[in-house]
Order: C-alpha cells, then structure tokens, then sequence
C-alpha cells in the first residue's frame, strides 16, 4: 500500500487507520494473485457474501458466492437441499462445487461458513486461492443473522447455543487462513478496505520476503 502519513488523533495502534486503496494498489494485488482465487471463510453472518460481492467490485474480478452456485446446480434452495437430502449431501455438493470454481481462474469466492471445515476443500484453496477469515464476534454475527431465515442450521429452538458451538468448533480451523480480518460493523467499505490492505501486504511479503 502506498505509505502516508495521518494526523488523526483518534487513530491507535490497534486499530489504525489504513489509507484507502488506490488504481496502483488494486493492480499490484491483481498481479500478485495471478490466477488464484480469493476466497472469504468464516462463520454465518461474518459478511463473506457482501463483503465478498463488494472486494471483487474493487478489484474488478468476478465474485461467485458457492452457496448461489449449490443453489443453481441443484435447482433447489439451501433449505431445501437440507430439508430432501440432508446436511451431508450439501456438504458433498459444496466441496465439489468450491474444486470446480477454484479451477478457472481469478475471482473472489464467498464460500458458507462449514465449507473451511472439509480438509480437501482446505487443501484446495491452500492450492489454488488465498484465504480470508473474516472474524466477528459473537455478538454481531448474532445480530447480523437474526434478521434472516434462510440458514437451516438456525432454525431450531436454540440458535444462540448452535453459532456458539459452531465458532468453537470451527474457530481452529478458520485460524489456519492466510490472512484474518475483523469484520465490525459499521460501514462495509471499512472491511473491504482492511481486506486489501491485508492481501496487498500479504502479497508484497510473497514478492519481497524479508
Ligand atoms: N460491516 C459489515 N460487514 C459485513 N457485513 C455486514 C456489515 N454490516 C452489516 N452487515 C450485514 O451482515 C449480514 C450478513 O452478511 P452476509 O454477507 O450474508 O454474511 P455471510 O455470507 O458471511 O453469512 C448482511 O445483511 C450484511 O449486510
Ligand atoms: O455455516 C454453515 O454451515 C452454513 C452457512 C451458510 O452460508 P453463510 O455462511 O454464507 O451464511 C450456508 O452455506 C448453509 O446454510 C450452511
Ligand atoms: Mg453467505
């Protein structure tokens, strides 16, 4: 990223203030993903589908979110899937589907948030992508995901208790991304910005490793 200098007193350390990305930037991060995909891992409700949409918008990629892609394959709809076939063909479907937009070239991936849990499919985007955890806490992705009801493993009694065992479960193997971004709220901008700024300094780092 380009350097600058800022006088805002607000800014910490921790959470610093990063200059937007500019043309030059977006080209140089273009050019050191080659064909490699981006691919947005995380929990439901962390924004991988609209964080996602909006990166490849920056980039000037194309964005594919699976679980669109799960829902055109089978002419169904997510819940449907789970509701005729179960959980486990879903998950057959989504790996398969992952591997097949993986193979053809640059684009931004959201992936549904147990994809990052099959160990092929990790292997697959260790291969073929560079990983983004996208990390919020419990309580906004609880707030995010009430509002909506299309996710069959929330529509149970006990949502709360699900998404909390779910990150447990699942907060180990989204560690082993390439690279993690919080995704607060408040403006999506924000995080689409942090997610440049963390792949055009991941990327500098593969070209230019100290
Ligand atoms: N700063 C933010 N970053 C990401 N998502 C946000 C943010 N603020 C609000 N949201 C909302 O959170 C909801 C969940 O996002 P979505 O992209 O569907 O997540 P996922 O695909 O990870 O399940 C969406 O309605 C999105 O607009
Ligand atoms: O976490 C999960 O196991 C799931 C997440 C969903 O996608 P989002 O993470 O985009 O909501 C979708 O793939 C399906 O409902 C299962
Ligand atoms: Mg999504």
């Amino acid at each position: 990223m380009t350097s600058h200098s800022s006088s805002n007193a607000a800014t910490t350390l921790d959470e610093a203030y990063q200059p937007r990305a500019n043309a030059a930037d977006i080209a140089r991060i273009r050019e050191g993903l080659g064909t490699r995909a981006i691919v947005i891992v995380g929990m439901m409700g962390a924004g991988k589908s609209s964080i996602g949409r909006r990166l490849a918008q920056a980039l000037h990629i194309e964005f594919v979110d699976s679980d669109d892609e799960i829902e055109k394959a089978a002419n169904l709809t997510i819940p449907e899937i789970f509701e005729t076939y179960g959980e486990a063909h879903f998950r057959d479907g989504e790996r398969k589907v992952i591997a097949r937009l993986l193979s053809d070239g640059s684009k931004v991936i959201a992936v549904g948030g147990g994809a990052f849990e099959n160990p092929q499919t990790r292997q697959d985007i260790a291969e073929h992508g560079l990983s983004i955890w996208l990390k919020a806490d419990f309580e906004t992705l609880m707030a995010r995901v009430r509002r909506r009801s299309h996710r069959p493993l929330l529509q149970n009694p006990d949502p709360e208790g699900t998404m909390l065992r779910l990150l447990d479960a699942r907060a180990p193997n989204y560690a082993l991304a390439d690279l993690t971004v919080p995704s607060r709220d408040g403006a999506h901008a924000d995080v689409v910005q942090a997610c440049l700024h963390a792949l055009g300094a991941h990327l500098q780092n593969e070209t230019d490793p100290k």
